[in-house]
């Protein structure tokens, strides 16, 4: 059976992850030209290499149409709900760290924790006659960490497709969930994170989708262990 390996074509995550696999001893040469996006392993002839883009590959490891790829814990975790019984995270990488966290306006001096914003939500529609807005594209993270984690119920989601930072001080939202990996943006935007609003700490890891077929095989055994030799 042929192995697919999802590896990210463009992005943060494309050099490390190809240093990995090098490292590894894992050689992967282009089918076609450089711009191609197939790709074959030298002495494996049983595994081909797809190149994606991190959004992709955690959407196709969880319809299963890879085997295995490299993308962040974060989006692996947002794109599937029930993210550990379809997927299998092999081995943590040791790059694309960024924490998903929740941040309120730095000017919110008396809300520093998830209970602090509790109140803050329970008290918003009487003050402001509409529920705490929250501007984010981690919409499953958020509402498992608000509703399932913290009990809160009382808000409602803004989708963001980007800039999410901006959306307190431009009014379409009163709070983010957003990643952060330096912090400067959030300190750009006058955002503080609360004590305990650390939803998730990702970093890019090795993934493999749950497949019967996998029961066995000689070659995803293999491919596992060469790269956990490589970290
Ligand atoms: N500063 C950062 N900002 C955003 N993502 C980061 C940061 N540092 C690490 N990452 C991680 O990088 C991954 C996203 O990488 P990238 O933006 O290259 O992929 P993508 O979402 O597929 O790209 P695109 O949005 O262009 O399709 C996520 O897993 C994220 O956690
Ligand atoms: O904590 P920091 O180091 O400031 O990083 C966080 C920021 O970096 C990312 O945006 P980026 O500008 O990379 O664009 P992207 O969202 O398109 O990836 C992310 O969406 C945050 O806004």
């Amino acid at each position: 059976m042929t192995i697919t390996i999802a590896l990210p074509s463009k992005g943060r995550m494309k050099d490390d992850a190809s240093a990995i696999f090098e490292r590894a001893g894992i050689r992967i040469t282009a089918v076609g030209n450089d711009r191609s996006y197939r790709g074959r392993v030298e002495g494996w002839d049983d595994v081909e290499v797809a190149f994606l883009s991190a959004s992709e590959i955690s959407r196709e490891l969880g319809n299963g149409t890879v085997d295995f790829g490299v993308t962040g814990e974060d989006l692996v975790r947002e794109g599937l709900a029930d993210a550990d019984k379809r997927v299998e995270f092999c081995a943590r990488l040791g790059f694309g760290h960024a924490n998903v966290v929740v941040a309120v306006p730095e000017i919110w001096l008396d809300v520093d924790t998830m209970a602090d914003l509790g109140d803050v939500a329970s008290d918003f529609r009487a003050r402001h006659g509409r529920r705490l807005a929250i501007a984010t594209k981690y919409w499953r993270l958020t509402q498992q960490f608000f509703s399932s984690q913290h009990g809160i119920q009382l808000y409602r989601i803004v989708e963001s497709l980007g800039a999410t930072e901006g959306a307190p001080a431009s009014g379409s939202a009163d709070i983010i969930v957003d990643i952060t990996s330096t912090g400067s943006t959030l300190r750009a935007n006058n955002l503080k994170i609360l004590s305990d609003g650390v939803i998730l700490r990702s970093e890019a890891c090795f993934v493999r989708a749950r497949k019967e077929s996998h029961v066995n095989d000689p070659t995803v055994q293999r491919l596992v262990d060469a790269v956990r030799s490589a970290l």
